[in-house]
């Protein structure tokens, strides 16, 4: 009898195994996020591209989500239909958004001329970026409450980890691969700029179809729960809850603390590949592998950290020690004669660590702040806020370098080659952590005043 009675949650083969399918969607996405950063040198050379371009259409990735709050609603429609038609809507969005960017760069159509005083090629594939972005951020979110609905009361954190260690290898593929990929399947001495947008497009298919793999699991996992429809009367999420969300001080405190933090990690990955060649003297072949040590160094760490924080907890000193580290990185990456490219290694690890300590510990803890039934809406007002920084950061990045880090500008055979000075740049990034220590601070006391329990273990014994 009981067996019948008991949930699909209980079977850890269930458990893992929807937290596999889902992960692998989520890395597909997040492959796309980056293919074009290690691409950025080409870009200026053979399609004419410049920084403020590529910081336009890296910024673009924000545009819907912040200015038409699509995250928000993508909040809400998760909360109240529920993860199913949430997470599949979100799965075709990126791909949809990836076919824009992908014309974009092909040329499928002519691309010259202007749309609104924007190259008609970045203004495409910007357009693109920014309806990819609406999906992978409203796919995030979904995840998140996957995971929560798999896995509260159980290895909460370390299966967020793992989740963004897979999501993380698609990150590390992108940095690695789109550059040597490129130069090989060129024709002539020029390279092939959109194969690697052609090999997302593919993964982002795959995605979906593992996505669609999940909806059968979860459809399974209520049914043994006893819940017939996705969300049930007395749950279901009232548009009223939003304010009871925002009125709360933790919640905003995790939210500044999530916007400074990644606006020091995330639009740092589209410049770094650029970093290694301009200011540590990296060949461009092998520049995209160096950041792409910093992912790779998050698949084992992050999974570690979160273990630590389920077991153990102390999670709002987690997130305080890996702010301090991320000012630290930045800071070392600001001195222009720390320029030998082993430095620039040991920096990218440290900066792997520091970006496996704050994520581990800051999406478990959200739950512990804002109760299941708005959870959606939750992430989706905290992916919100860190919007404005994956959005600002990137466009204020490309501006500086155009407008004050241009060193030399040169023309050999046609093609154009530009140098930069990143001191700039960095001492902006490095910003961002010293602002992130003094929020992990008041985090702290606040979970000391409240009782919120982020520094308690997550697993209940
Ligand atoms: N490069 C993907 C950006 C996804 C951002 C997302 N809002 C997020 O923060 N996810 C958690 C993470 O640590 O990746």
């Amino acid at each position: 009898m009981s067996a019948i009675t008991q949930s699909l949650r209980e079977s850890k083969t269930a458990r893992w195994s929807a937290l596999a399918i889902v992960s692998f969607t989520m890395l597909t996405g997040y492959y796309i996020n980056y293919v074009i950063s290690p691409l950025k040198p080409m870009l200026e050379q053979y399609m004419g591209w410049d920084s403020g371009d590529f910081g336009f259409w890296n910024s673009a990735y924000g545009w819907f989500n912040v200015f038409f709050l699509m995250l928000i609603f993508g909040g809400i429609i998760l909360d109240k239909i529920g993860v199913r038609f949430t997470g599949l809507g979100a799965a075709i969005t990126m791909i949809i958004g990836t076919g824009l960017q992908y014309i974009a760069i092909e040329g499928v159509f002519p691309m010259e001329g202007m749309i609104f005083g924007v190259k008609k090629q970045i203004a495409i594939g910007a357009l693109g970026f920014g309806i990819f972005g609406v999906g992978v951020e409203i796919a995030g979110i979904t995840v998140s409450k996957i995971i929560v609905k798999w896995f509260k009361g159980k290895e909460l954190a370390l299966a967020m980890g793992l989740e963004m260690a897979t999501a993380r290898m698609g990150t590390a593929l992108a940095l690695a691969l789109p550059l040597p990929m490129a130069k090989a399947l060129g024709t002539g001495g020029i390279p092939n700029i959109s194969a690697p947008v052609m090999l997302g497009l593919a993964l982002l298919v795959a995605g979906l179809i593992a996505f669609i793999w999940y909806t059968f699991m979860d459809k399974k996992l209520e049914a043994s729960e006893g819940i017939s429809d996705e969300i049930n009367e007395e749950d279901a999420f009232k548009v009223s809850d939003i304010f009871v969300i925002i009125s709360n001080k933790g919640f905003w405190l995790l939210a500044l603390l999530c916007v400074l933090f990644y606006s020091g990690i995330f639009p740092f990955l589209y410049y770094a590949t650029d970093l290694m060649i301009n200011k540590y003297a990296v060949g461009e072949d092998f520049a995209g592998a160096i950041p792409s040590l910093l992912p790779f160094g998050t698949i084992l760490l992050t999974p570690l950290f979160g273990s630590i924080y389920d077991r153990k907890g102390k999670g709002a000193t987690i997130m305080l020690i890996g702010s301090i580290m991320l000012l630290c990185v930045h800071a070392l990456f600001t001195i222009p004669v720390l320029n030998h490219y082993i430095i620039a290694v040991a920096l990218i690890i440290l900066l792997g660590v520091t970006f496996s300590l704050v994520p581990s510990a800051m999406w478990p803890s959200v739950p512990k702040i804002i109760p299941e039934k708005q959870l959606g809406t939750a992430y989706a007002l905290i992916f919100w806020v860190q919007n404005w920084g994956l959005m600002g950061m990137p466009l204020l990045i490309g501006l500086v370098l155009e407008k004050y880090c241009i060193t030399s500008q040169e023309v050999v055979d046609g093609v154009s080659k530009i140098s930069y000075d990143y001191t700039l740049p960095m001492a902006i990034f490095a910003a961002t952590g010293l602002l992130a220590i003094g929020i992990a601070l008041l985090l702290k006391a606040e979970d000391k005043k409240k009782g919120y329990g982020l520094e308690l273990p997550n697993i209940q014994k």
